[in-house]
């Protein structure tokens, strides 16, 4: 497994505050990586300490083998689209493909045009005329069109409407497919990360909670419903994330490395949202625990 982002210990703080601790982290390459974790849990932290926008407090990061924009030839290599999706107001979309042309040396500009084309923008338009969304798009094509090696989306589908976020992200899927980008983007919305990525970061509270592969996270994760007992009593190899009890009935949220087999019980597969929205729940519950790296086991 060739890792694209690898973080040792990576802590930035801002001030007094601290936004990311200790993060461990191998991002492998090639694959889609949702980055997920409620308000203010470190996800732009990490974003822009992997794009070199920010630097670490402690710990480091390596992008690509290297610092984070430790110089031209790596930063060509990283395509960043802010959450803000910064553009130029007074410029032209025609002016912002101009300007992607000059700044960048591996810009495809066939590649920009068709995508503005496709877009059915009018490329004389100012972009400060645009929806949130256009302007969204603009960012992107910036992004994209540099031919990055990975690209770091943050929240890019804050500001779509539905129909115009699936739009997004099956035209992203489309590029990936075709370069083989290495995609990380971030997102509140985890029915959106479920369709498009193959892997997956938790943070909660400025630690990471949760990092793997989704197929393996999804098959080591379920719900078994017993009639109602001790979390003790499961069978062994059945690690409880969430109890919860009625008074006849018990519900447990594990984790096992096999599904294994319980007689009493009813043993279900869990699905994304439930799986992080549990650790998210676990996370800001109590201190944060040893985090999981499925794709290390
Ligand atoms: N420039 C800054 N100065 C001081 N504190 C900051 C700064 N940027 C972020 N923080 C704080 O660091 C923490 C992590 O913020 P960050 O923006 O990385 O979270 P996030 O997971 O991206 O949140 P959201 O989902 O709301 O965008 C928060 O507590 C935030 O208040």
């Amino acid at each position: 497994m060739t890792a694209i982002l690898e973080a040792r210990g990576l802590g930035k703080r801002y001030g007094r505050r601290q936004a990311l601790t200790d993060c461990t982290l191998s991002v492998p390459s090639g694959r889609v990586v949702g980055l997920v974790g409620p308000n203010g849990a470190g996800k732009s932290t990490l974003l822009q300490l992997a794009c070199g926008l920010l630097t670490p407090t402690s710990g480091t990061i390596e992008v690509l083998g290297e610092r984070p924009a430790s110089g031209p030839a790596q930063l060509a290599r990283v395509g960043f689209v802010a959450q803000d999706t910064p553009t130029y107001a007074a410029l032209s979309v025609a002016d912002h493909l101009r300007l992607g042309a000059r700044l960048n040396p591996t810009w495809d500009a066939h590649l920009a045009e068709g995508r503005i084309r496709d877009l059915g923008l009018d490329p004389g338009l100012r972009v400060g005329r645009l929806s949130g969304g256009q302007r969204a798009q603009v960012a992107l094509t910036l992004a994209v069109s540099k031919r990055p090696d990975l690209l770091i989306l943050d929240e890019p589908v804050a500001a779509l409407d539905p129909l115009a976020r699936r739009e997004f992200l099956q035209g992203l899927m489309e590029y990936v497919a075709e370069h083989g980008t290495t995609v990380i983007l971030s997102s509140h919305l985890v029915s959106d990360l479920e369709r498009v990525c193959d892997h997956l970061v938790s943070l909660v509270a400025s630690r990471v909670q949760i990092a793997g592969d989704v197929d393996d996270l999804l098959g080591s994760h379920f719900r078994l419903t017993t009639a109602r007992r001790d979390a003790g009593d499961l069978p062994e190899g059945m690690h409880v994330l969430q109890a919860t009890h009625t008074e006849r009935q018990s519900t447990f949220i594990v984790r096992a490395d096999t599904p294994g087999h319980d007689p009493d019980g009813v043993l279900e597969p869990l699905g994304l949202e439930d799986l992080v929205l549990t650790y998210m729940a676990e996370g800001t519950a109590g201190p944060a625990r040893r985090p999981v790296q499925e794709a290390q086991r």
